[in-house]
């Protein structure tokens, strides 16, 4: 058990946390090139900022890496070769697992390859590489003090309309506006009790039913699912104008505190 896990009252098992980070996605909404989370933010793949990420939270003892199915040995050799940078990380260990064909599929084989006395686990986008620590520690610490599912998420600043979908840019018949103040976008790292999640992927898998996030299939048992505030930060690179943004936001760090 590292320093960092919590004290257990005797004969209560310990909590060990690991975070899981899909990163097995193609990245077609940035265009051609590597898959996503081997392109370049400020001359370091996407992946090893993620893993970074992940690795300054004192609570993350173990990083799972879902690769692309075909790319773990080159994924594997990509970590060896760039250092963990960050106070705590040299206590945090890296597996390297091939993923799946969905987000959903990749998560589940990050999952089977927890070893046993994981008991809980951060789900964090390979492609949300500069979350602040901040919001990993709080997620997990709220999953540790007993919250089943914990989601951080972001306030909209755009209003939204539900539509009827049309393809080919016709217009789009609207049918409702949901009212902002209750809506929230939602982040990554999403915690949760590792019983909790693998029941919701196992159950999920069953029903046949795909699911956007992890909290989805979660709430989908009827379990609950708490938001916490995440950070704009924490954005995920989807498009190419996104790819300007977190080098901006590097460049910004760099100026700040000589990141
Ligand atoms: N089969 C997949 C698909 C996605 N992901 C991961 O899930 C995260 C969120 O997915 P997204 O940002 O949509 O990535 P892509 O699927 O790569 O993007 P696109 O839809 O543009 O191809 C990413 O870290 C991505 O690598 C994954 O591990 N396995
Ligand atoms: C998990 C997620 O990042 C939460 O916002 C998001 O749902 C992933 O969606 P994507 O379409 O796979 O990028």
């Amino acid at each position: 058990m590292s320093a960092s896990d919590r004290a257990e009252p005797p004969g209560e098992r310990p909590v060990r946390t690991a975070a899981v980070i899909p990163a097995a996605g193609r990245g077609v909404r940035l265009g051609p090139g590597a898959p996503k989370a081997l392109r370049a933010l400020n001359g370091t793949p996407m992946l090893v900022h993620a893993v970074r990420a992940m690795a300054a939270s004192r609570a993350v003892s173990l990083v799972v890496v879902v690769a692309p199915s075909d790319g773990a040995a080159e994924v594997r050799r990509l970590l060896d070769t760039y250092p963990l940078a960050g106070t705590v990380a040299d206590k945090t260990e890296v597996l390297v697992v091939p993923g799946g064909e969905t987000r959903q599929e990749s998560v589940r084989l990050g999952l089977v390859a927890l070893p046993d006395d994981i008991t809980v686990v951060l789900v964090h986008d390979a492609a949300r590489p500069l979350v602040p620590v901040d919001v990993v520690d709080t997620v997990a610490a709220v999953v540790r003090g007993g919250a089943p599912a914990v989601v951080p998420a972001l306030p909209l600043a755009d209003t939204v309309k539900q539509v009827e979908p049309r393809t080919g840019g016709e217009p789009e018949p609207v049918v409702g506006t949901p009212e902002r103040a209750k809506l929230r976008a939602v982040q990554t790292p999403q915690g949760f009790d590792r019983a909790t999640l693998v029941e919701a992927h196992e159950r999920i898998a069953l029903e046949g039913e795909g699911a956007t996030d992890d909290a989805g299939m979660v709430e989908r048992m009827g379990r609950s699912v708490v938001v916490v505030l995440g950070h704009e930060e924490a954005f995920k690179v989807t498009r190419p104008l996104d790819m300007v943004l977190a080098e901006a936001v590097l460049a910004r760090r760099r100026a700040n505190d000589g990141f």
